[in-house]
C-alpha cells in the first residue's frame, strides 16, 4: 500500500493522540514503513515525521489501512491488534523498508497459557496520548503513537524490574515491539492487566469526598504506599556496576549545583508566564529562589539512582488491597535521555506529596471539605518511605539535608505543574500557584 502523503495532515489533525493540532503542518514524510501481511489482517505500519512552520519536528507511528478518503486507523480492527500481539509474544521479526520490526516476549511461557483463543480485545476508554487495549482480560497492550528517539524508559525500567529484581508491586512487563533502523523506537509494550484496579487519584478523591477527617485506615494505606515507593527505590539501587543504565552513582556537589541552577532557571521562566497574572507570586520570587539555592549549599550525601520520574497518584493502582506503581515513562515533556538520567530518589517522594495537595484542592474546588486534611497523609506516606529505606545509601544521611532536598524538589515539581496546567488545564493552574504562595518563608 502506498500512503497518500497529501491526505496525512488532515488525517493527523483528527486523531486524539496527535499533539500538533494547534500548529500549521509544513510537511509529512515517511521515515520507515513495514507492510504487515499477518493472517487475516493487512496494513501498513509507518513512521512519519511531521515538520511544522515553527518548532521541533515530531514522529508518529501510523498503523493504517487504505480508505476511500485517504487512510484509516488499522488499530480499529481487532485482527490487526491480535496480529501485532502475536508478533510480540512469538518474538518474531519482519523487515521494514529501512530496518526491522522485532517482537520481544519476556513474560515466559506460563503467562501465555491462560490466554483464550481467539483473543478477546477490549479498547480502553480513557483519554490517552497512546492507544491501549486489554487482551483476554490478562494483558494490556499499549501502542505508542508519538515516538521519541532513543531507549524508552517505560520499556527499560519494566524490563529491569521484571528480570533483575524481586520488586513485584507493579504490573509486570510482558513484552515489547521495537522498530530497529532509521526510525529506531519501541512502538508497543504489553503488561500484565490488573483487573478491578482503581487508580490512586480516583481512590484518594473518593476518600476525601466521603470522609470528613481521613481515618486511620486511609493513613495506613498511605504508609503502605510510602513503603512500596521505598522498595521500588531499593530495587533500582540494587543494580550492579555491570548495568550502567541503572547502577547508582555518587551524588556530587556539582549535581546539587546543577539541579539548583536548573530550578532557579525554571522559576524565572515560570514566573514570566504566570507572574503577570498573579502579582503576589511575583513578590515571592526571592524567597522561592532561596529554596532552590539551599539545595546547592548542602553537603552532598547519598547517591543518584534511577527513579520513576513522574510519580503522582494517577501512577499507582489500588487492587486487592495492595498498591502497584506503574507508568515508568517519565515526564512527557522531557526527552528520553533526560528522563533516563539518575537523580535523587527524593524527587519521586516530592512528586507524590504534591499529589496529596492536588487531591485536596480538587475536592475543595468542587465545594467539598475545607483544606488542611492531607497533612497527616503526607506524614504517614513519609513514615512508610523512611521505614522501607532506613540506612539506604542513596538517601541523605541527616535529617536536615533530607528536608532541604525534599523542599527543593517540591518547588521543582510545583513549577513543572504550573507550566503543565497553563498548557493543558488553565483552570487548574491555581492549584500549584496557591501551593507556591503557601510555601513558608525559607530560613
Ligand atoms: N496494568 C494495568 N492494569 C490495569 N489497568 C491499567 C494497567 N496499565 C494501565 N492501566 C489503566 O490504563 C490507563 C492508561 O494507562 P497508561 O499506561 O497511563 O497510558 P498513557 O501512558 O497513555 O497515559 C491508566 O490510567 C490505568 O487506569
Ligand atoms: O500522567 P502523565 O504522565 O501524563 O502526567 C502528566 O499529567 C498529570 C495529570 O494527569 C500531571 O499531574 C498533575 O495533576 C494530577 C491530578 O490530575 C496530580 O495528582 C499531580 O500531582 C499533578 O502533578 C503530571 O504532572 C503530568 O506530568
Amino acid at each position: 500500500m502506498t500512503l497518500d502523503l497529501t491526505k496525512l495532515p488532515e488525517y493527523l489533525k483528527h486523531q486524539r493522540w496527535f499533539s500538533g493540532k494547534a500548529w500549521p503542518i509544513k510537511s509529512v514524510s515517511v521515515v520507515d514503513h513495514a507492510s504487515m501481511e499477518l493472517g487475516p489482517c493487512a496494513f501498513t505500519l509507518a513512521v512519519v515525521e511531521v515538520l511544522y512552520g515553527l518548532g521541533q519536528p515530531e514522529r508518529y507511528l501510523l498503523p493504517v489501512k487504505p480508505a476511500p478518503d485517504g487512510v484509516r486507523d488499522a488499530l480499529e480492527d481487532d485482527e490487526c491488534l491480535r496480529a501485532l500481539f502475536k508478533l510480540m509474544r512469538e518474538g518474531e521479526g519482519m523487515p521494514s523498508a529501512s530496518g526491522r520490526l522485532v517482537g520481544e516476549w519476556i513474560g515466559g511461557p506460563e503467562s501465555l497459557l491462560a490466554l483464550p483463543s481467539p483473543l478477546p480485545v477490549r479498547r480502553l476508554m480513557v483519554e490517552q496520548s497512546n492507544t491501549s487495549m486489554v487482551l483476554g482480560e490478562k494483558v494490556i497492550m499499549k501502542v505508542i503513537r508519538k515516538l521519541e528517539a532513543g531507549v524508552s524508559p517505560e520499556y527499560e525500567v519494566g524490563r529491569f524490574l521484571a528480570t533483575k529484581t524481586s520488586f513485584r508491586a507493579t504490573p509486570m512487563l510482558l513484552g515489547a515491539l521495537h522498530l530497529e533502523g532509521a526510525a529506531g523506537a519501541t512502538v508497543a509494550v504489553a503488561h500484565r492487566f490488573v483487573p478491578d484496579a482503581v487508580d490512586g487519584w480516583k481512590y484518594t478523591l473518593d476518600r476525601l469526598r466521603q470522609e470528613r477527617a481521613l481515618g486511620e485506615r486511609f493513613l495506613g494505606e498511605m504508609r503502605e504506599l510510602g513503603m512500596r515507593l521505598g522498595e521500588l527505590h531499593n530495587a533500582f539501587a540494587s543494580a550492579t556496576p555491570d548495568d550502567p543504565a541503572f547502577a547508582p552513582e555518587p551524588l556530587l556537589q556539582e549535581d546539587l549545583q546543577r539541579w539548583s541552577a536548573s530550578i532557579v532557571g525554571e522559576l524565572g521562566v515560570t514566573l514570566a508566564d504566570v507572574g503577570r497574572l498573579n502579582p503576589d507570586l511575583e513578590g515571592r520570587r526571592e524567597r522561592l529562589i532561596e529554596y532552590a539555592k539551599r539545595l546547592a549549599q548542602v553537603a552532598p550525601s547519598g547517591q543518584k539512582i534511577r527513579i520513576h520520574g513522574d510519580l503522582h497518584l494517577g501512577q499507582v493502582l489500588r487492587a486487592e488491597g495492595q498498591w502497584l506503581i506503574f507508568d515508568f515513562e517519565g515526564e512527557p515533556a522531557r526527552s528520553f535521555t533526560a528522563r533516563r538520567e539518575k537523580y535523587s530518589a527524593l524527587r519521586d517522594v516530592a512528586g507524590m506529596i504534591r499529589s496529596f495537595d492536588y487531591a485536596e484542592a480538587t475536592v475543595a474546588l468542587e465545594g467539598g471539605e475545607p483544606r488542611g486534611r492531607v497533612g497527616p497523609s503526607r506524614a504517614a506516606f513519609l513514615e512508610g518511605y523512611r521505614k522501607a529505606t532506613r540506612g539506604a545509601p542513596y538517601l541523605p544521611s541527616d535529617e536536615a539535608t533530607f528536608e532541604v532536598m525534599l523542599r527543593a524538589f517540591e518547588l521543582e515539581k510545583l513549577l513543572y505543574e504550573v507550566r503543565y496546567e497553563l498548557q493543558n488545564r488553565p483552570d487548574w493552574v491555581r492549584i500549584p500557584v496557591e501551593a507556591l504562595l503557601r510555601m513558608e518563608d525559607s530560613k
